[in-house]
Protein backbone atom coordinates (compact mmCIF):
# COMPACT_ATOMS: atom_id res chain seq x y z
CA UNK A 1 0.00 0.00 0.00
CA UNK A 2 1.10 3.49 -0.98
CA UNK A 3 1.63 6.44 1.67
CA UNK A 4 -1.47 8.52 2.33
CA UNK A 5 -2.00 10.81 -0.10
CA UNK A 6 -1.42 13.75 2.02
CA UNK A 7 2.18 12.27 2.40
CA UNK A 8 2.40 11.47 -1.17
CA UNK A 9 1.55 15.31 -1.98
CA UNK A 10 4.00 16.05 0.00
CA UNK A 11 7.14 14.00 -0.63
CA UNK A 12 6.18 14.89 -4.52
CA UNK A 13 6.23 18.68 -4.27
CA UNK A 14 10.14 18.12 -1.93
CA UNK A 15 10.72 15.73 -4.43
CA UNK A 16 10.19 17.96 -7.34
CA UNK A 17 12.45 20.62 -5.53
CA UNK A 18 15.29 18.66 -5.14
CA UNK A 19 15.28 17.57 -8.85
CA UNK A 20 15.59 21.25 -9.29
CA UNK A 21 18.28 21.86 -6.83
CA UNK A 22 20.38 18.77 -8.09
CA UNK A 23 19.71 20.23 -12.09
CA UNK A 24 20.86 23.30 -11.25
CA UNK A 25 24.16 21.82 -9.45
CA UNK A 26 27.68 22.56 -11.49
CA UNK A 27 27.83 18.88 -12.86
CA UNK A 28 30.42 19.11 -15.31
CA UNK A 29 33.28 19.90 -12.37
CA UNK A 30 32.16 16.20 -10.49
CA UNK A 31 33.88 14.48 -13.22
CA UNK A 32 30.30 12.29 -12.78
CA UNK A 33 30.58 10.56 -9.73
CA UNK A 34 27.09 12.14 -8.55
CA UNK A 35 24.36 9.69 -9.73
CA UNK A 36 22.03 10.70 -12.36
CA UNK A 37 18.87 12.56 -11.55
CA UNK A 38 16.29 10.02 -11.34
CA UNK A 39 13.17 11.72 -13.62
CA UNK A 40 10.61 12.66 -12.33
CA UNK A 41 6.59 11.91 -13.31
CA UNK A 42 4.39 13.97 -14.43
CA UNK A 43 1.92 15.69 -11.66
CA UNK A 44 -0.96 12.76 -12.83
CA UNK A 45 1.34 10.66 -13.34
CA UNK A 46 2.13 6.95 -11.72
CA UNK A 47 4.13 6.87 -8.21
CA UNK A 48 7.56 7.71 -9.35
CA UNK A 49 10.01 4.64 -8.82
CA UNK A 50 12.84 5.37 -6.52
CA UNK A 51 15.78 4.33 -5.71
CA UNK A 52 18.91 4.37 -6.81
CA UNK A 53 20.03 3.46 -3.05
CA UNK A 54 17.53 0.63 -1.79
CA UNK A 55 16.11 2.50 1.08
CA UNK A 56 12.76 1.23 2.48
CA UNK A 57 9.71 2.65 2.23
CA UNK A 58 9.40 3.12 5.71
CA UNK A 59 12.39 4.63 6.45
CA UNK A 60 11.27 8.02 7.74
CA UNK A 61 14.00 7.80 10.39
CA UNK A 62 16.77 6.44 8.12
CA UNK A 63 19.88 8.37 8.69
CA UNK A 64 21.37 9.37 5.78
CA UNK A 65 22.29 7.19 3.21
CA UNK A 66 24.32 8.72 -0.01
CA UNK A 67 23.12 7.61 -3.75
CA UNK A 68 26.64 8.72 -5.32
CA UNK A 69 29.35 6.18 -5.01
CA UNK A 70 32.10 8.17 -2.58
CA UNK A 71 34.29 6.16 -2.75
CA UNK A 72 37.86 7.33 -3.62
CA UNK A 73 38.60 7.11 -7.26
CA UNK A 74 42.20 6.09 -9.22
CA UNK A 75 44.59 8.62 -9.12
CA UNK A 76 43.33 9.44 -5.42
CA UNK A 77 41.13 12.25 -6.45
CA UNK A 78 37.74 12.76 -3.69
CA UNK A 79 34.62 12.89 -5.26
CA UNK A 80 32.65 16.37 -4.48
CA UNK A 81 30.62 15.62 -1.11
CA UNK A 82 26.59 15.23 -1.61
CA UNK A 83 24.84 18.75 -1.30
CA UNK A 84 23.30 19.20 1.51
CA UNK A 85 19.85 20.55 2.01
CA UNK A 86 18.47 22.33 5.10
CA UNK A 87 14.88 22.41 6.16
CA UNK A 88 13.86 26.08 8.48
CA UNK A 89 11.99 24.36 11.18
CA UNK A 90 9.53 25.94 13.56
CA UNK A 91 7.98 22.89 15.11
CA UNK A 92 4.96 24.12 13.44
CA UNK A 93 2.73 21.58 11.14
CA UNK A 94 3.97 22.96 7.90
CA UNK A 95 7.66 23.15 8.47
CA UNK A 96 7.47 19.38 10.38
CA UNK A 97 5.64 17.95 7.02
CA UNK A 98 8.27 19.78 5.45
CA UNK A 99 11.32 18.01 7.10
CA UNK A 100 9.51 14.57 7.57
CA UNK A 101 9.21 14.71 3.14
CA UNK A 102 13.16 15.71 3.52
CA UNK A 103 14.19 13.26 5.85
CA UNK A 104 12.55 10.58 3.33
CA UNK A 105 13.27 11.97 -0.29
CA UNK A 106 16.94 13.01 0.59
CA UNK A 107 18.64 10.07 0.51
CA UNK A 108 16.56 8.59 -2.49
CA UNK A 109 18.26 11.20 -4.45
CA UNK A 110 21.75 11.17 -3.09
CA UNK A 111 21.69 14.68 -1.01
CA UNK A 112 21.83 15.28 2.43
CA UNK A 113 19.39 16.65 4.63
CA UNK A 114 19.80 18.80 7.76
CA UNK A 115 17.90 21.17 9.63
CA UNK A 116 17.34 24.69 11.53
CA UNK A 117 15.39 25.98 13.88
CA UNK A 118 15.76 29.33 15.14
CA UNK A 119 14.74 30.38 18.70
CA UNK A 120 13.57 33.83 18.93
CA UNK A 121 13.78 34.64 22.52
CA UNK A 122 10.17 36.26 22.45
CA UNK A 123 8.47 33.79 24.43
CA UNK A 124 9.13 31.99 27.99
CA UNK A 125 10.55 28.31 27.44
CA UNK A 126 11.44 28.82 23.72
CA UNK A 127 14.92 27.99 24.43
CA UNK A 128 13.38 24.92 25.17
CA UNK A 129 10.86 24.52 22.62
CA UNK A 130 13.66 25.01 19.91
CA UNK A 131 15.73 22.31 21.13
CA UNK A 132 12.84 19.62 21.37
CA UNK A 133 12.24 20.67 17.99
CA UNK A 134 15.93 19.79 17.19
CA UNK A 135 15.70 16.66 18.39
CA UNK A 136 12.74 15.87 16.72
CA UNK A 137 14.72 16.82 13.74
CA UNK A 138 16.89 14.45 14.67
CA UNK A 139 14.89 11.88 15.39
CA UNK A 140 13.72 12.48 11.33
CA UNK A 141 17.34 11.23 10.41
CA UNK A 142 18.35 14.93 9.73
CA UNK A 143 21.97 16.15 10.67
CA UNK A 144 23.19 18.89 10.76
CA UNK A 145 20.76 20.08 13.16
CA UNK A 146 21.21 23.33 14.53
CA UNK A 147 18.65 25.09 17.11
CA UNK A 148 20.04 28.74 17.08
CA UNK A 149 19.06 31.46 19.48
CA UNK A 150 18.65 35.11 17.73
CA UNK A 151 18.47 38.60 19.17
CA UNK A 152 15.56 40.03 18.09
CA UNK A 153 16.34 43.79 17.39
CA UNK A 154 14.33 46.58 16.51
CA UNK A 155 12.17 46.17 13.73
CA UNK A 156 13.20 47.33 9.85
CA UNK A 157 11.03 48.72 7.05
CA UNK A 158 12.34 45.54 4.68
CA UNK A 159 13.03 41.63 5.36
CA UNK A 160 16.69 40.52 4.91
CA UNK A 161 15.17 37.76 1.68
CA UNK A 162 13.37 41.08 0.19
CA UNK A 163 10.43 40.64 0.59
CA UNK A 164 8.13 43.86 1.37
CA UNK A 165 7.45 44.89 4.78
CA UNK A 166 3.97 43.36 5.43
CA UNK A 167 2.59 46.76 7.12
CA UNK A 168 -1.25 47.79 7.41
CA UNK A 169 -2.35 48.53 10.53
CA UNK A 170 -1.82 45.70 12.75
CA UNK A 171 0.44 47.39 15.83
CA UNK A 172 2.60 44.52 16.20
CA UNK A 173 3.57 43.93 12.90
CA UNK A 174 6.69 45.70 13.96
CA UNK A 175 8.31 42.80 16.18
CA UNK A 176 7.03 40.85 13.25
CA UNK A 177 9.14 41.86 11.23
CA UNK A 178 12.23 42.27 13.48
CA UNK A 179 11.47 38.59 14.24
CA UNK A 180 11.42 37.41 10.75
CA UNK A 181 14.97 39.85 9.43
CA UNK A 182 16.81 38.15 13.05
CA UNK A 183 15.62 34.82 11.88
CA UNK A 184 16.71 35.00 7.79
CA UNK A 185 20.13 36.17 9.21
CA UNK A 186 20.66 33.09 11.06
CA UNK A 187 19.63 31.08 8.37
CA UNK A 188 21.58 32.58 5.75
CA UNK A 189 24.69 32.40 8.44
CA UNK A 190 23.73 28.53 8.76
CA UNK A 191 23.74 27.74 4.96
CA UNK A 192 27.09 29.58 5.16
CA UNK A 193 28.36 27.42 7.63
CA UNK A 194 27.30 24.12 6.60
CA UNK A 195 28.09 24.96 2.62
CA UNK A 196 24.06 24.20 2.07
CA UNK A 197 23.05 24.16 -1.16
CA UNK A 198 19.27 25.56 -0.05
CA UNK A 199 16.79 26.09 2.56
CA UNK A 200 13.37 25.09 2.04
CA UNK A 201 11.05 26.87 3.72
CA UNK A 202 7.14 25.57 4.93
CA UNK A 203 5.10 28.55 3.37
CA UNK A 204 2.06 26.88 1.58
CA UNK A 205 -0.78 28.35 -0.48
CA UNK A 206 -2.75 29.66 1.89
CA UNK A 207 -0.14 31.80 3.33
CA UNK A 208 0.51 32.96 -0.41
CA UNK A 209 -3.25 33.70 -0.90
CA UNK A 210 -2.21 35.99 2.77
CA UNK A 211 0.20 38.10 1.52
CA UNK A 212 -1.57 38.28 -1.70
CA UNK A 213 -4.04 40.00 0.61
CA UNK A 214 -1.94 42.20 2.78
CA UNK A 215 0.22 43.36 -0.20
CA UNK A 216 -3.28 44.32 -1.65
CA UNK A 217 -4.34 46.56 1.05
CA UNK A 218 -1.05 48.26 1.05
CA UNK A 219 -1.99 49.29 -2.71
CA UNK A 220 1.69 49.34 -4.04
CA UNK A 221 1.25 48.17 -6.84
CA UNK A 222 1.47 43.77 -8.80
CA UNK A 223 5.04 43.98 -7.63
CA UNK A 224 3.56 43.44 -3.83
CA UNK A 225 0.48 41.52 -5.06
CA UNK A 226 3.20 38.67 -6.35
CA UNK A 227 3.55 37.44 -3.09
CA UNK A 228 6.37 35.21 -2.04
CA UNK A 229 8.38 33.51 -4.80
CA UNK A 230 9.55 29.69 -5.10
CA UNK A 231 12.95 30.59 -5.61
CA UNK A 232 14.37 33.84 -3.68
CA UNK A 233 17.61 34.95 -1.55
CA UNK A 234 21.21 34.52 -2.83
CA UNK A 235 21.85 32.61 -5.31
CA UNK A 236 18.13 30.95 -5.03
CA UNK A 237 19.48 29.47 -1.83
CA UNK A 238 15.48 29.99 -0.48
CA UNK A 239 12.66 27.17 -2.14
CA UNK A 240 9.46 27.14 -1.18
CA UNK A 241 8.07 23.40 -1.75
CA UNK A 242 4.70 24.20 -0.33
CA UNK A 243 3.46 26.97 -2.27
CA UNK A 244 0.70 24.89 -4.22
CA UNK A 245 0.30 23.04 -1.69
CA UNK A 246 -2.85 23.60 0.72
CA UNK A 247 -1.78 23.58 4.62
CA UNK A 248 -4.60 21.43 5.65
CA UNK A 249 -2.63 18.73 3.45
CA UNK A 250 0.47 19.26 5.55
CA UNK A 251 -1.17 19.32 8.90
CA UNK A 252 -3.01 16.02 7.27
CA UNK A 253 0.75 14.38 6.62
CA UNK A 254 1.64 15.42 9.90
CA UNK A 255 -1.25 13.41 11.40
CA UNK A 256 -0.89 10.56 9.36
CA UNK A 257 3.00 9.99 10.24
CA UNK A 258 2.33 10.77 13.90
CA UNK A 259 4.65 13.54 13.84
CA UNK A 260 4.46 15.93 17.25
CA UNK A 261 3.53 19.51 16.03
CA UNK A 262 3.49 22.96 17.50
CA UNK A 263 0.87 25.36 17.43
CA UNK A 264 2.48 28.88 17.80
CA UNK A 265 -0.10 30.83 20.01
CA UNK A 266 0.68 34.25 17.85
CA UNK A 267 -0.90 32.31 15.11
CA UNK A 268 -4.25 32.55 16.83
CA UNK A 269 -3.63 35.85 18.30
CA UNK A 270 -5.85 38.48 16.90
CA UNK A 271 -3.29 41.25 17.94
CA UNK A 272 -1.64 40.14 14.50
CA UNK A 273 -2.71 41.30 11.22
CA UNK A 274 -2.08 38.30 9.62
CA UNK A 275 -3.67 35.93 12.19
CA UNK A 276 -7.15 38.35 11.64
CA UNK A 277 -6.51 37.80 7.96
CA UNK A 278 -5.92 34.13 8.58
CA UNK A 279 -9.04 33.31 10.93
CA UNK A 280 -11.77 36.21 10.15
CA UNK A 281 -10.75 38.01 6.24
CA UNK A 282 -10.25 34.75 4.23
CA UNK A 283 -13.46 33.15 5.87
CA UNK A 284 -15.36 35.80 5.08
CA UNK A 285 -13.95 35.98 1.96
CA UNK A 286 -14.58 32.20 1.49
CA UNK A 287 -18.56 32.94 2.93
CA UNK A 288 -18.93 35.52 0.60
CA UNK A 289 -17.19 34.10 -2.77
CA UNK A 290 -17.00 31.03 -2.60
CA UNK A 291 -14.59 28.32 -2.39
CA UNK A 292 -11.02 28.40 -4.53
CA UNK A 293 -10.68 31.73 -3.26
CA UNK A 294 -6.95 30.97 -1.73
CA UNK A 295 -6.29 29.07 -4.75
CA UNK A 296 -7.26 32.05 -7.05
CA UNK A 297 -5.19 34.64 -4.87
CA UNK A 298 -2.07 32.38 -5.34
CA UNK A 299 -2.60 32.11 -9.17
CA UNK A 300 -2.92 35.90 -8.86
CA UNK A 301 0.80 35.91 -7.12
CA UNK A 302 2.13 33.85 -10.36
CA UNK A 303 0.27 35.75 -12.83
CA UNK A 304 1.24 38.98 -10.73
CA UNK A 305 4.92 38.37 -10.41
CA UNK A 306 5.12 37.27 -14.10
CA UNK A 307 3.91 40.73 -15.18
CA UNK A 308 6.11 42.76 -12.75
CA UNK A 309 9.34 40.89 -14.17
CA UNK A 310 8.20 41.52 -17.78
CA UNK A 311 7.53 45.35 -16.57
CA UNK A 312 10.66 45.57 -14.53
CA UNK A 313 12.64 44.40 -18.00
CA UNK A 314 10.92 46.62 -19.93
CA UNK A 315 12.25 49.84 -17.26
CA UNK A 316 15.48 48.81 -17.43
CA UNK A 317 15.93 49.09 -21.32
CA UNK A 318 13.29 51.94 -20.99
CA UNK A 319 15.77 53.41 -18.52
CA UNK A 320 19.19 53.67 -20.86
CA UNK A 321 16.55 55.20 -24.22
CA UNK A 322 15.49 58.51 -22.04
CA UNK A 323 18.46 59.28 -21.02
CA UNK A 324 20.39 62.50 -22.92
CA UNK A 325 23.88 62.59 -23.56
CA UNK A 326 24.91 63.78 -20.19
CA UNK A 327 23.02 61.01 -18.62
CA UNK A 328 19.88 63.23 -17.66
CA UNK A 329 16.52 62.24 -17.99
CA UNK A 330 14.71 63.86 -20.58
CA UNK A 331 11.06 64.95 -19.56
CA UNK A 332 9.42 64.64 -22.92
CA UNK A 333 10.19 60.67 -23.61
CA UNK A 334 9.76 60.20 -20.07
CA UNK A 335 6.14 61.07 -20.52
CA UNK A 336 6.03 59.29 -23.66
CA UNK A 337 6.52 56.18 -21.59
CA UNK A 338 3.45 53.95 -20.19
CA UNK A 339 2.76 55.38 -16.84
CA UNK A 340 3.83 51.53 -15.45
CA UNK A 341 7.16 51.64 -16.83
CA UNK A 342 7.89 55.73 -16.35
CA UNK A 343 6.84 54.63 -12.36
CA UNK A 344 9.82 52.10 -12.46
CA UNK A 345 12.05 54.33 -14.49
CA UNK A 346 11.58 56.83 -11.72
CA UNK A 347 11.85 54.46 -8.81
CA UNK A 348 15.37 53.43 -10.33
CA UNK A 349 16.76 56.36 -10.64
CA UNK A 350 15.53 57.76 -7.50
CA UNK A 351 17.10 54.74 -5.32
CA UNK A 352 20.41 54.58 -8.21
CA UNK A 353 20.63 58.64 -6.26
CA UNK A 354 20.98 56.87 -3.03
CA UNK A 355 16.98 56.80 -1.82
CA UNK A 356 16.49 53.38 0.63
CA UNK A 357 14.22 51.05 -1.56
CA UNK A 358 12.54 50.26 1.56
CA UNK A 359 11.75 53.89 2.57
CA UNK A 360 10.10 54.60 -1.16
CA UNK A 361 6.91 54.56 -1.20
CA UNK A 362 3.91 54.85 -4.40
CA UNK A 363 3.14 58.33 -3.18
CA UNK A 364 7.23 59.27 -3.49
CA UNK A 365 7.02 57.95 -6.82
CA UNK A 366 3.41 59.66 -7.92
CA UNK A 367 5.11 62.97 -6.45
CA UNK A 368 8.11 62.70 -9.04
CA UNK A 369 5.66 61.41 -11.70
CA UNK A 370 3.48 64.88 -11.75
CA UNK A 371 7.02 66.75 -12.45
CA UNK A 372 6.75 64.74 -15.91
CA UNK A 373 2.89 64.59 -16.25
CA UNK A 374 1.11 67.09 -14.52
CA UNK A 375 3.89 70.18 -14.59
CA UNK A 376 2.59 73.38 -13.44
CA UNK A 377 5.93 74.74 -12.31
CA UNK A 378 6.28 73.04 -9.03
CA UNK A 379 9.28 73.14 -6.60
CA UNK A 380 11.80 70.40 -5.77
CA UNK A 381 10.62 67.09 -4.57
CA UNK A 382 12.21 66.00 -1.32
CA UNK A 383 12.55 61.93 -1.39
CA UNK A 384 13.85 59.90 1.47
CA UNK A 385 17.68 59.24 2.05
CA UNK A 386 17.40 62.74 0.92
CA UNK A 387 17.08 63.00 -2.54
CA UNK A 388 16.38 65.59 -4.25
CA UNK A 389 13.97 65.30 -7.32
CA UNK A 390 13.15 68.34 -10.23
CA UNK A 391 12.71 69.68 -12.96
CA UNK A 392 15.17 71.80 -14.76
CA UNK A 393 15.29 72.59 -18.85
CA UNK A 394 13.03 69.96 -19.80
CA UNK A 395 15.41 67.33 -17.60
CA UNK A 396 14.43 65.49 -14.76
CA UNK A 397 17.22 65.46 -12.44
CA UNK A 398 17.52 62.83 -9.35
CA UNK A 399 20.03 63.56 -6.47
CA UNK A 400 21.39 63.42 -3.13
CA UNK A 401 21.46 67.39 -1.93
N1 LIG B 1 11.56 29.72 14.39
C1 LIG B 1 11.79 29.24 13.17
N2 LIG B 1 12.88 28.50 12.93
C2 LIG B 1 13.15 28.02 11.69
N3 LIG B 1 12.35 28.24 10.64
C3 LIG B 1 11.25 28.98 10.82
C4 LIG B 1 10.90 29.50 12.09
N4 LIG B 1 9.74 30.17 11.96
C5 LIG B 1 9.38 30.07 10.68
N5 LIG B 1 10.27 29.35 9.98
C6 LIG B 1 10.24 28.99 8.55
O1 LIG B 1 9.45 29.94 7.85
C7 LIG B 1 8.27 29.31 7.34
C8 LIG B 1 7.10 30.24 7.46
O2 LIG B 1 7.01 30.71 8.76
P1 LIG B 1 5.66 31.23 9.37
O3 LIG B 1 5.95 31.92 10.63
O4 LIG B 1 4.89 31.92 8.31
O5 LIG B 1 4.97 29.88 9.60
P2 LIG B 1 4.65 29.03 10.86
O6 LIG B 1 3.26 29.31 11.24
O7 LIG B 1 5.69 29.09 11.90
O8 LIG B 1 4.68 27.69 10.01
P3 LIG B 1 5.05 26.26 10.25
O9 LIG B 1 3.75 25.60 10.46
O10 LIG B 1 5.70 25.92 8.97
O11 LIG B 1 6.04 26.15 11.34
C9 LIG B 1 8.12 28.06 8.18
O12 LIG B 1 7.37 27.09 7.51
C10 LIG B 1 9.54 27.65 8.38
O13 LIG B 1 10.07 27.03 7.21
Amino acid sequence: MGPHPAVAAIRLAVRRVLHDILTELPHASDGGSRAPVPSLPSPQGARWQPTPVGVPQSALTAPYAPAADSRPRPGGETPPAPPLVLVACSGGADSMALASALAFEAPRLGVRAGGITVDHGLQPGSDVRADEVAERLRALGLGPVDAVAVTVGPASDRTAHGAPYTGGGGRRVGPEAAARDARYAALDAAAERHGAAAILLGHTRDDQAETVLLGLARGSGIRSLSGMAAVSGAGGRYRRPFLQLDRQTARKACLVQSLPVWDDPHNTDPAYTRSRLRHEGLPALEKALGKGVVEALARTAQLSRDDADALDAWARQAADSVRDAAGLLECAKLYALPPAVRRRVLRRAAIEAGAPAGSLFARHIEEVDRLITGWRGQGAINLPGKVVAQRQGGRLVIRQG
